[in-house]
Parts: structure tokens; C-alpha cells; sequence
């Protein structure tokens, strides 16, 4: 099928923008390649033998003088996220994996891994967003070491995925592949779990009943079962032709997982510049490669934290991408998926009724996405539609099911669970906003009510907890940006919110703020530019003020006297609260050269 000229027009569009940048990446990457073994182009005899000198004597006579590949392995293992438990034991099998196709790995760096729900509703939610660049540059340190001649990097979730990627494009004269350990098995299920949420919120369950429902639904090694930012990564890896084709939602622990684990080792040996078959990451992260992550994250009701991680993962390879086209792909991309936030199932479930396997043929099928890319897998996104299998012990790949296992999960192109991809661009007199929309039920997707407007998170629960909410309400949380506190994720307040939309009452959140990839049924206006404490319109608001949401036409708007609202002062950020503790004072820095939202909130490229 040939591509659809609407996923062609706002591809050109792109190429077009991005013209000086990726010729200046595409530069930087041929010149940082060699011939022959990485470590032989610039490593003194001194650099050289300090790289190898820890090494066992096989791969230190293979480092010192043989063509071997050298491999560097970048591990954010930690026991904080379950989704990276598991990878505590992967460097062992990735070596004696590259030791069998006669190439060499090294442990080359860890980067710390922040898990959004150990810290969600806490200080530390505010160096979430930030982690992401300093993965980004751990990863870099990692690699800068030139040491190597290919990467594996070993992460799952919500700001590793993009900071390990973000540091890998600057490297991209190196093959990466990326590295999962896959979900837990399902648990109690995320309705379930919500549902004992919002009536702790109501005060109808005790703390001890709520920690038992949370340990049954987060109880083992893996990524969490939701569709949020961590299973929105593994989509991307898939969509991007990062990852060993299927291998997002291969639980861990199990022998496809080990096996899967091996062979990338040996895929990453097989395409460096040493062989017949290099694949370099800055060649197969193009603009075409971010247009199909973006369609997988629309037809999927993917987190809305990709607004932000796909624009900063997009400029790291020299490609520029803004909301505009987010929502103006939205219109031409299909939901494919009820993926708990956006239904019942979790990612188990969806893996089960075909995955991305079949995800991936649909939209070749259909021409929504660029067939013709460069993939770790070879050439062809066709490599995607296919599924990992252990045959006789062996690794094989086979095609996804022809058909949906489930198509209260997973539907093909012809009957899609909506039209749209549910992400939506909102703008009008408070700025420019996205809005995941296939979370939320149309009788939820206008929302016009007086605004109640806070500072902070606990304010909004304590009002709520006084019953000062009980009415039509547009809930504004402001000077939660990158350059006010870090743009926490206000996911905290989903309970208290969806209790409120059950009760009957017309309820939105208006935030420069971010919410989880888990956030779903209540209508949120986030990521708000500019921000408020950035000369955000956001300053300007003051209870009452009544506010329409409306994602049908893509309107926030503050409805108030024009000349009224022009003459108002905006309200001054106080800071002092949020810029001490849990190591908060150490990122001020971050705060200073955040970009805006738009552009990726990070400290790279001077928000260019
Ligand atoms: O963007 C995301 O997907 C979230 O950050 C997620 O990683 C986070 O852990 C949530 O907090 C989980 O949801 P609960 O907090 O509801 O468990
Ligand atoms: S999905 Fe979120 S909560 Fe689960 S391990 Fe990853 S970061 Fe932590």
C-alpha cells in the first residue's frame, strides 16, 4: 500500500525543517566513524591498555591486537523499578553471547533509572523529568570512552528509554540495540487496583486494604502492566526498528526472554562497521523513524510524556518535530488499541492478542507508516510484523497472527476503536496544551466551569478533601513547568479528580504540569506553553474565571474580558518551597536551561 499522502505531507514537512540540523548530525556521525575497530582510531597505546586492563585474558588479547568487535553494554539496572530488576544479570549473558561470534563486551557504564510511581506525589517527582538528560548524559560518558564499536542499551522505562536514546544518537556512527526485560505477568488488574484507589481517596477503604491491592498489582519483576511511558517506550523501540523484532512484552525470566537477551549481543556484533552490514543508529533514526514512532504512539493511546520525549529523542538526531504534528498526524491515525488507561487490558493481554506484531503489518497494510526504513532487524519495517519464537530451543521469527486474538484489545485498520489517535493540540488564550483524548469519554471532551487555581498538588487534594470541590470545576495547577519545579507528573491526583467526574460533576485539570502515561478518564489540558512562571498565561488566572476545554475543536480558553484579562498582573511564582530537599537544590541548573514543553523541557541544544 502505498503511503498515505496526508503521512507523506507532514513527513516532507519535517525534512524540510530539519534540513540544516540532520545534515550537521549526519556530518558529526560519518566523522566520528572509522575504519577498523573503534579503539583503534583515536586511543592512545596508554587509553588503551587502561580499557582493557580489567578484562579476562581472552578479551584482553582480542582488545589489544584483534579485529574483534567490542561491544559496550549501558545498564540502568537498579532494584527500585521493577521493569529493571531483571536486568541485573544481562551483562554476563550478553558477553558470553559476543564471545560465541567471536566479539568482545564491556560493561561500559551504568545511568540511574528513576521509577515514577515509587516517587509519584512525592519531592522527587520533580527531578523525573530531568533524569532523562542526565541518563542522556550518563549514557555519553558511557560511550565516550571510544572504546566501542557497537552499543546495547539495557532500559525499559518512562525517562530512560529517551534519555539512554538521546545519549546514544550522539554516538550514531554506533549500532545500538535496545535491551528490555519485559512486563511482570498481570497481577490484580489496573480497573481493579483504581477503583480501590478512589475509595481510599473517599475514605471507604483503610491504608492497609490499599497496600494489598497495590502489592497484587505491582508484585514481581517487570515492567508495570499499564499502558503508560514505559510500555509506550517498548512500542517506540518496536516502531523505530530499536529493539530485536516482538521482543517489547516477552515477560522476564523466561527462556524467550534469555534468548532474545543472547541474540542481541550477537545481532549488535553483526551490523557494526567491522562487518558487511552496518547499521549505524544515526542512519536508522530519521525522520521517517520518528513519523513511525509518533503513528505508534497515536494508533496506540500512547503516554502523553512522548509530546515531550519524542521532540527531545527526534533534535538528538537532528530532526525537529513540534505539536503541530503530533496533532495533525492524530487526525489521520486510527486507535488501534484499548490498552488500560485507554480500556481494561494490559499490555500482556494486548501482547497475547497479537501485539505489535500485527500491529505493525496493519499499518504497513494501510500506509500509515514508512515501510522503507533501515531497522536494527535489516532493511524493512516488515521485520516488526513478525514474532520471536523458541523452535527446538532455537531462536526463530515467525509472522504475527493474521488475525486479532481479542478485538476488544487489538484491531486492525478496518475497524478501529476510533478514528483519531486521541492526541490533541489545544490552544487559545492559555497557551498551547495536549490533551490525550483516547482516555476520555466524549461526553468528557468539552469542559467549560469555573476555575478552582492552585500552586501545588496537596493544595488540590486538601480542597478536595474539605469538599471544596464538590461542584463543575476546572481544576488549574500552575507553576508546575520545567523552569518552576521541574514538571512533576500530577498523576497523584487522578483518584480525587475521577471521584469527582463519577459524582456527576463536569471536571478538568488545567496544568503546565505533566500527568502520568497511566492518567486517563478525567479531560487534562497539560504541558501548558509557556509556562506560567515563564510568562505563561496560566499567572494571569484567578478563581471563578471561567475556563473552556474543548478537544473537539482544540480550545483552552480563559473566558474573560479581553481588556480585562490584558491588564491583569500575573501572579508571582514563590519558589522557596520546592527548591530544597531530596536533592532538589542540586537541579537548580536544570531549572535555569529547561527548554519549554514544546521543545522536549531538556537542557540540550538551548531549546533549539
Ligand atoms: O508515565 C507513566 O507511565 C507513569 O509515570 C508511571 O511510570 C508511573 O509509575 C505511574 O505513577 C504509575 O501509575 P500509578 O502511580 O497509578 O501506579
Ligand atoms: S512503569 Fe513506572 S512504576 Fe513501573 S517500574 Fe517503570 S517507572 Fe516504575
Amino acid at each position: 500500500m502505498p503511503l498515505d499522502p496526508r503521512v507523506r505531507a507532514v513527513t516532507e514537512r519535517i525534512r524540510t525543517r530539519s534540513a540544516a540540523t540532520r545534515s550537521d548530525y549526519l556530518a558529526a556521525c560519518d566523522a566520528a566513524a572509522g575504519k577498523g575497530p573503534q579503539r583503534g582510531q583515536r586511543l592512545s597505546c596508554t587509553n588503551l591498555a587502561h580499557g582493557f586492563a580489567a578484562c579476562p585474558s581472552g578479551d584482553k588479547q582480542a582488545l589489544r591486537s584483534g579485529p574483534q568487535a567490542n561491544i559496550g553494554i549501558v545498564s540502568a539496572y537498579n532494584d527500585m523499578l521493577s521493569a529493571h530488576q531483571p536486568l541485573e544479570t544481562y551483562p554476563a549473558l550478553i558477553k558470553a553471547a559476543a564471545r560465541e561470534v567471536g566479539a568482545v563486551a564491556q560493561f561500559a557504564g551504568g545511568v540511574p533509572a528513576m521509577c515514577d510511581g515509587v516517587t509519584q506525589g512525592q519531592p522527587g517527582m520533580e527531578l523525573s523529568l530531568f533524569s532523562r538528560d542526565v541518563i542522556a548524559l550518563s549514557t555519553a560518558i558511557a560511550l565516550s570512552h571510544d572504546m566501542f564499536d557497537a552499543a546495547l542499551c539495557l532500559g525499559v522505562c518512562d525517562k530512560i528509554v529517551p534519555g539512554l536514546l538521546i545519549g546514544a544518537l550522539r554516538f550514531g556512527h554506533l549500532p545500538v540495540i535496545f535491551v528490555p526485560a519485559g512486563p511482570m505477568v498481570s497481577g490484580m488488574s489496573n480497573d481493579a487496583k483504581t477503583e480501590v484507589r478512589k475509595r481510599f481517596a473517599q475514605g471507604l477503604v483503610s491504608r492497609d486494604e490499599l497496600l494489598e491491592a497495590e502489592a497484587k498489582s505491582y508484585h514481581s519483576p517487570g515492567t508495570c502492566t499499564f499502558y503508560g511511558t514505559a510500555n509506550s517506550n517498548q512500542m517506540l523501540m518496536e516502531l523505530m526498528g530499536l529493539h530485536l523484532p516482538g521482543s517489547a512484552f516477552v515477560n522476564p525470566g523466561t527462556p524467550l526472554r534469555e534468548a532474545l537477551t543472547q541474540q542481541a549481543a550477537r545481532r549488535v556484533a553483526q551490523i557494526t562497521a567491522l562487518g558487511d552490514e552496518y547499521t549505524p543508529i544515526g542512519r536508522v533514526v530519521d525522520e521517517r523513524t520518528i513519523i513511525n514512532g509518533l503513528v505508534g504512539l497515536l494508533a496506540t493511546g500512547g503516554s502523553t510524556n512522548h509530546a515531550m520525549h519524542l521532540v527531545a529523542i527526534a533534535r538528538a538526531a537532528g530532526v525537529l518535530i513540534d505539536w503541530t504534528d503530533f496533532s495533525e498526524l492524530s487526525d489521520v491515525i486510527p486507535l488501534l488499541t484499548r490498552i488500560y488507561p485507554n480500556g481494561k487490558a494490559d499490555v500482556n493481554h494486548f501482547h497475547a492478542a497479537g501485539g505489535f506484531g500485527f500491529l505493525v503489518r496493519e499499518l504497513i497494510s494501510a500506509g500509515l507508516v514508512h515501510d522503507d526504513v533501515l531497522t536494527v532487524a535489516g532493511q524493512g519495517l516488515a521485520h516488526y510484523a513478525e514474532e520471536p519464537w523458541l523452535g527446538d530451543e532455537r531462536l526463530g521469527w515467525r509472522p504475527a497472527p493474521a488475525t486479532s486474538g481479542d478485538t476488544s484489545v487489538l484491531r486492525g485498520v478496518a475497524e478501529p476503536f476510533a478514528a483519531d489517535g486521541g492526541l490533541k493540540l489545544l490552544a487559545g488564550n492559555l497557551g498551547r496544551a495536549v490533551i490525550k483524548t483516547s482516555a476520555v469519554a466524549d461526553a468528557h471532551r468539552v469542559v467549560e466551569a469555573p476555575a478552582r487555581v492552585f500552586a501545588s498538588q496537596e493544595a488540590v487534594i486538601d480542597a478536595f478533601k474539605a469538599g471544596e470541590l464538590n461542584r463543575d470545576v476546572i481544576v488549574v495547577v500552575r507553576f508546575q513547568g520545567p523552569r518552576a519545579n521541574g514538571m512533576p507528573e500530577l498523576h497523584h491526583l487522578t483518584p480525587s479528580l475521577t471521584v469527582l467526574q463519577d459524582k456527576g460533576f463536569k471536571v478538568a485539570l488545567v496544568t503546565d504540569g505533566r500527568m502520568s502515561g497511566a492518567s486517563g478518564k478525567v479531560p487534562a489540558a497539560i504541558h501548558v506553553s509557556p509556562e506560567a512562571v515563564a510568562g505563561g498565561a496560566l499567572a494571569r488566572l484567578r478563581d471563578g474565571d471561567v475556563v473552556r476545554l474543548d478537544s473537539n475543536t482544540g480550545t483552552l480558553a480563559a473566558l474573560v474580558d479581553a481588556a480585562e484579562w490584558a491588564a491583569r498582573e500575573p501572579v508571582r511564582f514563590d519558589s522557596t518551597e520546592g527548591e530544597h530537599g531530596m536533592g532538589r537544590e542540586l537541579f537548580a541548573g536544570f531549572r535555569q536551561l529547561a527548554a519549554p514543553a514544546e521543545s522536549g523541557g531538556g537542557i540540550f541544544f538551548g531549546g533549539q
